[in-house]
């Protein structure tokens, strides 16, 4: 089987050709590719396929021609993946399975349509506004880390850290503890500091990320977005642009009265032919 690697700020992802939706992708198979000694290595998958082909996708065949279907590391689904949605769309791209269009470019996923356009250089895809809903608290070494739940189309758990404390102390090699009333599902937890004030954006925030099924990544979109609503919240702003900067780089998110812009960086890095592990 064909395969492509791409990243989106050292958030990575193999990418898989399926446009007819045949074949058998297994939690199991998902887990052995995204292996980083014993496959290829990942932090998830992102299958490509007809929107009209996929269960999951085929209501909104009549609006977008290609569905992502992205998958975890550990074999899990998510509703949503910022980074990888701007990967697959450079991947749409650079394969011609789609035009650079004036308008933004629709993809179906399972939190709904997004919609990309090239931002220079880079990709961005516009999201559903971040929706803050809940006061709650993260479990780190001892510490209780008071954070506020953020619904991006997944769900996310934003934990400014408090003064005296280093994003770079933390020790992420373990899931942060959470509620699991509140999230049922699971959730990716990002801990943040302020970052130095920047020219041309409204605020600069530094993030790392414990996600949910990947364990700590280089970088997360929706993380981002979580992050950046979160900010502009505490800046008694609605709207606004926040630098986010990751582990992998820097996102740019823009929060507008009803949606969410996150660009970066998004780049294919390899191609080749997998023979599927045996799991
Ligand atoms: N890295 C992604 C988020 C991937 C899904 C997440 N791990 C979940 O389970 O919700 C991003 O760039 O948004």
């Amino acid at each position: 089987m064909k395969f492509t690697k791409g990243h989106g700020t050292g958030n990575d992802f193999v990418i898989l050709p399926d446009p007819d939706g045949a074949l058998d992708l297994t939690p199991e198979l998902v887990a052995a590719i995204c292996d980083r000694r014993r496959g290829l290595g990942g932090d998830g998958v992102l299958r490509v396929v007809h929107a009209a082909k996929h269960p999951d996708g085929a209501a909104l065949a009549g609006e977008a021609e290609w569905f992502m279907d992205y998958w975890n590391s550990d074999g899990s689904f998510a509703e949503m993946c910022g980074n990888g949605a701007r990967v697959f769309v450079r991947y749409l791209l650079e394969t011609g399975l789609a035009t650079p269009v004036a308008d933004a470019l629709p993809v179906a996923t399972r939190a709904g349509l997004v919609r990309a356009r090239l931002d220079g250089p880079d990709i961005a895809v516009e999201m559903r506004r971040p929706r803050l809903y809940a006061a709650s608290t993260a479990a780190l070494g001892g510490l209780t880390l008071p954070g506020t739940a953020v619904d991006v189309g997944n769900p996310h758990l934003v934990c400014p850290l408090p003064a005296g404390l280093e994003l770079a102390g933390l020790d992420l090699t373990r899931a942060p503890g959470f509620d699991p009333a509140l999230f049922p599902a699971g959730v990716n937890v990002e801990f943040t500091a302020p970052g130095e004030p920047l020219d041309d954006v409204d605020g600069h925030v530094l993030m790392r990320v414990y996600e949910r099924g990947s364990a700590e990544t280089l970088s997360c979109g929706t993380g981002a977005c979580a992050v950046a609503a979160v900010a502009l919240r505490e800046s008694t702003r609605e709207v606004g642009t926040i630098a986010v900067d990751v582990p992998g780089g820097r996102l740019t998110v823009t929060v507008t009265d009803d949606s969410c812009w996150l660009s970066g960086p998004a780049l294919l890095v390899a191609t080749g032919t997998l023979t599927l592990p045996t799991p």
